[in-house]
């Protein structure tokens, strides 16, 4: 099997020209029945036959965002002279652990103050910055930084600020074993890390109705 996956349309990942991307479906597949075998698994066996296409195609999703440049989203902007807080909060997020390969998940918060032109962007396209960040190996710290870094390059807004909180398989499954533990992180960038009151009332938006 070979072929690769690409982000280029909002349908997901699809198959490309062999040519023209990363990710190698057939070499994954090897890899994985590689992985069956040293854990003394039988690669061939019924349930077992199809996993290392499947987890090629699984992993071509959740590594899609490598393919891309997820600040791309940014570009769609809107006259709107709204020149206060925009926040998006509760944004779903699913990544893999780049030490162990194993998922970590939770919620971002996105918060921006447009500068004064007051153009704004969609705000589905902040979810989608927060996506193409978290589909690749990824840890939080970096992925926290990566989307304020986008907001503020492409934007060039008045203040930004990105809350990730988020359990760590890593830490819940396996290693130290403590299941429900919340790592977060924060990027505060302009305003919101000048002015201690604008950012406690980015901070109270997250925290209302909790
Ligand atoms: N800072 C940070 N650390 C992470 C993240 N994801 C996983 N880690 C940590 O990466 C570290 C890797 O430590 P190592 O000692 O090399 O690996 P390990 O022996 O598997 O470590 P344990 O998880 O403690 O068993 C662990 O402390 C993980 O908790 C992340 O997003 N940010
Ligand atoms: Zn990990």
């Amino acid at each position: 099997m070979t072929g690769v996956w690409t982000d280029e349309d909002d349908g997901g990942p699809r198959p490309l020209s062999a040519e023209g991307g990363q990710i190698d479906l057939g070499r994954i597949a090897a890899a994985v029945r590689e992985i069956l075998a040293a854990i003394g698994e039988d690669p061939g066996r019924d349930g077992l036959v199809e996993t290392p296409a499947r987890v090629a195609r699984m992993y071509a999703e959740v590594f899609a965002g490598l393919q891309e440049d997820p600040a791309r989203h940014l570009g769609v902007t809107f006259e709107a002279h709204h020149d206060e807080m925009v926040m998006v909060k509760g944004i779903a997020v699913y990544s893999m652990c780049e030490h162990h390969l194993l998922p970590w998940h939770g919620q971002a918060h996105v918060a921006y103050i447009p500068n004064s032109d007051g153009r704004i962007t969609g705000l589905s396209k902040l979810a989608r910055l927060v996506e193409g960040f978290a589909r690749r190996p990824q840890v939080q710290e970096r992925l926290t930084t990566q989307v304020a870094d986008a907001i503020e390059t492409t934007l060039a807004p008045a203040a930004v600020l990105v809350v990730v909180e988020a359990e760590h398989l890593c830490m819940s499954m396996r290693g130290v074993h403590k299941p429900g533990t919340r790592t977060v992180t924060s990027a505060v960038r302009g305003l919101f890390r000048r002015n201690a009151a604008s950012r406690n009332e980015a901070m109270s938006f997250i925290n209302q109705g909790r």
